[in-house]
């Protein structure tokens, strides 16, 4: 079939559709062209065909809502703390399996508070991962990460999914996010503006002191600029304090117990010219059933949907805590508030199936709350605003595209793919 012809075809059979109000295009594509573009334009075109389908509750408010965000907003409001150590212990005490603080618990805000005023007392390059972080001590040998701002909030970073460094506030946002959709899964994250000379040299050890070069301009004013040690650190990729020797960065709590990494069924090849089987096979999930624990599954298909909302395409390895995924390294998030990528929902379309109680979580925020409420939540966050308005609306976006990607499973397997486990 001719170029020119198959433009007709879709053309007649696009408007066959509208007519009938069946999606002909699926069947069109089907059988006009062959293998993996066929499906993935046909899964394409069935969900745009339920987007502009979607019933009111999905676009509208829940009144549901307004009772979540009332006891979120109680839960994490900065509160004032007197014994740092003492939060420490209790924030330590939190995780089970991969919940890595509770629901709800008055101390939250005061740890909040903790992370963002403890002094620093020591620093050194993490040589863990490929970016450049730091291990940061504060307060009675407490350790965190810490991540460092290397783009403005409006930078748009082009490219394929997973290009560019760390987006620092990403990390912050991951936390409210999780927070509000119920899976408390990543750590606790505060954003902080830091001193690279007085705070961060002045605390390093040599080798980290090494990684910051001082430079003196004419009029004698000292300039720190941090390369680090990591993978990609080099001498020509810095982080430069400001005029005050400031830099932004987030403090990343570090989640007690072990954890350990496994490779993602739906990694990408990171190669231009080669593409990984599940992108081609939509029928890839059949033999992932077989293999995988159902509780793995319905995690990773939880993971699936939050890093399409935020559009984290690099979770080449998940990591599990007692069995159970956590949110570790959500960086790489909020690359082109423009570009929806939509294969990072492929373990949702591909599986069709989805944990119950995630379901219903994701309804109550419908209506253009949830990004509401993460806003309102993060609002005390030193680096509020944490993403532009250009990010929010993808995300609001995108939150109907689950939606309508859920529509399109019940279509095929009915309240079935509802799982409780
Ligand atoms: N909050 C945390 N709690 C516990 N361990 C952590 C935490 N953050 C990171 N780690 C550990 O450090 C490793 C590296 O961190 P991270 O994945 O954020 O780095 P990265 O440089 O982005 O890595 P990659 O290049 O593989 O994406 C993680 O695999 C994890 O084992
Ligand atoms: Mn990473």
């Amino acid at each position: 079939m001719n170029k020119r012809n198959v433009i007709i075809g879709g053309i007649v059979a696009s408007l066959l559709g509208l007519v009938l109000g069946v999606n002909f295009y699926f069947m069109y594509y089907l059988s006009a062209e062959e293998g993996h573009l066929a499906s993935v334009r046909a899964l394409e075109n069935m969900i745009r065909h339920k987007m502009r389908h979607l019933k009111p509750a999905y676009l509208n408010r829940n009144p549901r809502f307004f009772m979540f965000r009332n006891k979120l907003l109680k839960n994490y409001k900065a509160a004032p703390y007197e014994n740092a150590s003492v939060l420490w212990d209790i924030a330590n005490w939190w995780p089970q399996e991969n919940e890595v603080y509770p629901m709800y618990d008055s101390s939250m805000g005061q740890l909040l508070e903790t992370l963002r005023r403890e002094p620093i007392t020591r620093v050194s390059n993490l040589a863990r991962g490929t970016q450049l972080k730091l291990l940061v001590r504060l307060s009675q040998q407490q350790k965190v990460i810490f991540k460092p701002q290397w783009y403005p909030r409006d930078e748009v970073i082009e490219g394929v999914v997973y290009s560019g460094k760390d987006r620092h506030t990403a990390e912050v946002y991951a936390f409210y996010l999780g927070a509000v959709l119920d899976l408390r899964w990543t750590p606790i994250v505060v954003g902080r503006v830091v001193n690279l000379k007085r705070e961060i040299y002045a605390n390093g050890d040599p080798e980290l002191q090494h990684t910051i070069n001082i430079e003196t301009d004419e009029d004698g004013r000292e300039r720190y600029c941090l390369y680090g040690k990591c993978h990609y650190c080099n001498e020509e990729e810095t982080v430069c304090g400001d005029e005050r020797h400031n830099i932004e960065g987030v403090l990343i709590y570090i989640v007690p117990g072990t954890l350990a990494k496994r490779r993602s069924p739906w990694q990408r090849t990171y190669k231009d010219d080669k593409r990984a089987p599940w992108e081609d096979d939509m029928t890839y999930c059949k033999s992932l059933k077989n293999k995988m624990e159902t509780i793995r599954l319905l995690d990773l298909i939880d993971v699936a949907i939050f890093d399409y909302l935020i559009q984290n395409g690099d979770r080449h390895h998940y990591e599990t805590r007692e069995e159970r995924v956590v949110l570790i390294d959500n960086g790489k998030a909020f690359g082109n508030p423009n570009k929806d990528h939509l294969d990072i929902l492929a373990p949702l379309y591909q599986c069709c199936l989805l944990r119950k109680s995630t379901w219903d979580r994701l309804q109550v925020f419908s209506g253009g709350v949830l990004t509401e409420i993460v806003d309102r939540l993060s609002k005390q966050d030193a680096l509020y605003p944490l993403i532009t308005d250009k990010h929010k609306k993808g995300i609001e976006r995108r939150l109907l595209v689950v939606y309508a990607v859920v529509e399109h499973c019940m279509d095929i397997e009915g309240e079935k793919m509802f799982k409780t486990l």
